[in-house]
């Protein structure tokens, strides 16, 4: 088991906690994909999960390891955490931008040398923005700058890697070929956890799939056992029909 998270909260502060109580574990190579309506604390958990934030209770262990009791360095040495959105104002080139994802690795006060720069062009290259390598980070689109951000976590080499809603600004072809990614990565060894709203992504490959509602995952399983038309009512407050929740299954895009 490489990620254990025991009776997992977490509160900005006010009485409320955003969730409670949450236990899970992924195993190697397996991946997670968080789906629940807006406002329900997904990206919270997974800022939680990639050191963004503390747990105001309960603890994350990585390979058995307490994360509270790691240095920054080690825990980015194991996680890349990739957000919902960027906010960087500097104009680094997008090879300076993914670079970055080296520096856990780099000992202090080194520069990357000729083996970072092949990983970070390597990452670029993975997520197709290698015509972007040049280019400053503050001058991409959108979907540009999301694939940037994968490209910089692919880049620090993680064993886990927390995606929080990785497609949300990518066309089509992005997203099939993000998710693609993710299921080689996956079968190369890397754990993955996903948070998205698409439930479709969810069918994709070899998945277990938690749908967070009221503090916590209300299911936890395959695909088929938890994208079902009880649970999108319950989960998103909508009538769906058998036919739409099986439509969503007859219309994913398989990976090639
Ligand atoms: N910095 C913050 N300070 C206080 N409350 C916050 C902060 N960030 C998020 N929240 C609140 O925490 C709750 C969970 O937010 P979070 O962003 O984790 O949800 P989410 O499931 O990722 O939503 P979405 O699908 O819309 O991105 C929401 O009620 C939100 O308003």
């Amino acid at each position: 088991m490489i990620l254990r998270v025991d009776n997992a909260s977490y509160s900005y502060g006010g009485k409320e906690n955003v969730f409670e109580d949450i236990s899970f574990f992924l195993k190697k190579g397996e991946t997670l994909c968080i789906l629940g309506p807006n406002g329900i604390g997904k990206s919270t958990l997974l800022k939680c999960l990639g050191n963004v934030l503390k747990l105001s209770e309960g603890s994350v262990f990585i390979e058995g390891k307490d994360i509270s009791s790691m240095s920054r360095t080690e825990i980015a040495q194991k996680i890349g955490y990739v957000p919902q959105s960027d906010q960087s104002v500097f104009p680094f080139s997008i090879l300076d931008f993914v670079m970055l994802g080296r520096a856990p690795h780099l000992p202090f006060f080194s520069s990357p040398g000729e083996k970072d720069l092949t990983i970070a062009e390597n990452a670029i290259n993975k997520v197709g923005i290698s015509h972007l390598r040049d280019r400053p980070v503050t001058e991409v689109s959108g979907g540009e700058r999301q694939l940037a951000l994968i490209a910089r976590a692919l880049a620090q080499e993680p064993e886990i890697l927390l995606l929080d809603e990785p497609t949300s600004h990518l066309d089509f072809g992005n997203q099939v070929r993000v998710l693609n990614l993710i299921e080689r990565l996956a079968s190369q060894g890397t754990s993955v956890i996903m948070s998205t709203h698409f439930p479709d992504h969810g069918f994709i490959g070899s998945k277990k799939v938690a749908i967070m509602l009221e503090n916590d995952f209300i299911d936890q399983g395959t695909a088929e056992e938890v994208i079902t038309k009880e649970n999108m009512a319950l989960a998103y407050g909508v009538d769906v029909t058998i036919d739409h929740v099986s439509s969503i299954q007859r219309n994913v895009c398989l990976p090639l």
